[in-house]
């Protein structure tokens, strides 16, 4: 019998179809040994716009819940990860950064195009310790107390008495008006007005995360995305004209700190402006809207971390480093919130420069590896009832939580953010504010009722959606 070419052709091209995407998928053989999430799954969480956080409690933490493992791959991007699940091979990878140095981009991630790669996130060797040595001190030179405290009032004419307002909006405009005048001395005016600055880069981060091309990144190449890249480009060149304004007109901000080292061009001024911008303004807003979610669900968590504001503060004075020092409460709920939905799940890939043993796993050179801090936080061998909102962990004298590296919002070892105690305090601030001002609830049609959902993030980041909050004036 004569077999149709038709059918043929068909046949030939399933299988080589088949075959291309097994070698899409395939685990190189030099990691085959290491335990693995599976790849249907992995692929349905992807095509579902599952939200980073679900698919980590899901696919990944029953790797080291369930099993013990300390490690585990997950195939993202095209290729596969080595996730680090165990605190103490987290900090082994934390504190070497020889050994283990930031991974090159892919070049086609849409991403690397708008950071840029000449900062300090994105550097290694002599590079990054220029760029650590200047952005360090520049965002650590004094917390900005004042500058919190007054937004924080802004934010507060914005609410008003008593409404309902998209808390999540105002917690990145508040961010967003954080980071502009404190790192470029330039005010977003956000919190009062829709910023045409911010509209641009939500538009970006949106387009950014085209599940398709997230996917199959060599689609930036196959079917390029021009006027995107335009956008981006016009919205990066916006940075230049701060750098400019900054130079004429110096101020007290990171940027005219920045502008008097010598060491760094312009084109890594711009580069470190535009991640500051990132990293500085979508975390922060993630946590404070996360803080203030908790704190609506538990009226009586709410009421405590209160009395304890209004004991140290009460109604006249505006907080100091001293004073939140003297709540312990509020700082436990402040990091419960940065725990249970850490802003961050993951970090930036790392990548081995030699063959290594990490634990009992051996692990070859130019493999990629991330260490899980939303896995870390959420573990139930470490942490009671991972899932409770439930500050008072955070007092238990023996917990040792940070001796043991399970707490780990902002990484930890040389690389850790340099912003730590920045977002701390600008947590801190507007909370203990926000506490003397209102009461807070989720209003009855909140689609939080019985858990929080955060919007879909590509880049790892949990930051809550819809969230609308009810707040009633307390005077
Ligand atoms: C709650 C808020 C924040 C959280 C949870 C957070 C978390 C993190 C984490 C986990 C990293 C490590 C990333 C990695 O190694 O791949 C990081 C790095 C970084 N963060 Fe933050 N961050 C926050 C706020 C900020 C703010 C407000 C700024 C700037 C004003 C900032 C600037 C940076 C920079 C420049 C780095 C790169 C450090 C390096 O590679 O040496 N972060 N952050």
């Amino acid at each position: 019998m004569e077999v149709p070419y038709s059918f043929m052709g068909s046949f030939l091209a399933c299988g080589f179809l088949v075959a291309l995407l097994r070698q899409f998928f395939l685990v190189p053989s030099e990691l085959r040994h290491l335990p693995r999430v599976s790849v249907p799954r992995l692929l349905l969480s992807y095509l579902t716009g599952e939200v980073e956080n679900e698919r980590l409690r899901r696919l990944v933490l029953p790797f080291a819940s369930e099993r013990g493992e300390g490690v585990v791959l997950v195939w993202a991007l095209g290729r596969w990860m080595v996730h680090i699940l165990d605190p103490n091979l987290a900090r082994i990878m934390s504190d070497n950064i020889d050994l283990f140095p930031k991974e090159a981009p892919p070049d086609d991630l849409m991403l690397w195009r708008l950071v840029g790669r000449s900062n300090i996130l994105m550097s290694n060797g002599a590079q990054w310790k220029m760029h650590s040595r200047v952005v360090r001190s520049a965002i650590s030179r004094a917390i900005p107390v004042e500058q919190f405290a007054a937004l924080t009032r802004r934010l507060i004419t914005v609410i008003g008495t008593d409404t309902v307002v998209n808390f999540d909006d105002l917690a990145q405009r508040f961010a967003l008006d954080a980071v502009g005048t404190t790192a470029f001395g330039h005010d977003f005016d956000a919190i009062a007005q829709e910023s045409p600055f911010a509209r641009e880069y939500n538009g970006i981060m949106h387009a950014i995360a085209n599940p398709l091309y997230l996917i199959f990144p060599t689609l930036e190449r196959l079917l390029p995305r021009r006027a995107l890249m335009k956008t981006m480009d016009t919205f990066v060149d916006g940075f230049k004209g701060l750098l400019q304004a900054k130079r004429e007109n110096p101020g007290v901000d990171m940027m005219t700190f920045m502008l008097k080292e010598v060491e760094m061009s312009d084109r890594e001024l711009r580069d470190n402006m535009v991640l500051l911008f990132i990293a500085g303004h979508d975390t922060s807003a993630g946590g404070i809207s996360t803080l203030i979610y908790y704190m609506a669900r538990n009226p009586d968590i709410q009421a405590r971390a209160r009395d304890e504001v209004l004991s140290v503060l009460g109604y006249g004075s505006d907080p100091t480093v001293n004073s939140l020092k003297q709540m312990p409460y509020l700082n436990a709920c402040v990091n419960e919130a940065l725990r249970i939905n850490t802003p961050i799940s993951y970090i930036v890939p790392r990548t081995t420069s030699m063959p290594v043993s990490l634990g009992n796993y051996s692990i070859p050179a130019h493999a990629s590896l991330i260490f899980n801090i939303y896995v870390i936080h959420h573990n139930p061998r470490d942490w009671a009832e991972p899932e409770k909102f439930d500050p008072e962990r955070f007092l238990l004298p023996d917990m040792n939580w940070k001796e043991r590296g399970l707490w780990v919002p902002f990484a930890q070892g040389p690389r850790q953010c340099p912003a730590r105690s920045f977002a701390l305090h600008e947590q801190l601030i507007l909370t203990a504010l926000l506490l003397r001002e209102y009461e807070w609830t989720l209003p009855s049609d909140s689609i939080h009722l019985d858990s929080l959902k955060n919007a879909f993030s590509p880049f790892a980041l949990s930051i809550p959606r819809d969230l609308t909050v009810k707040f009633a004036c307390r005077k």
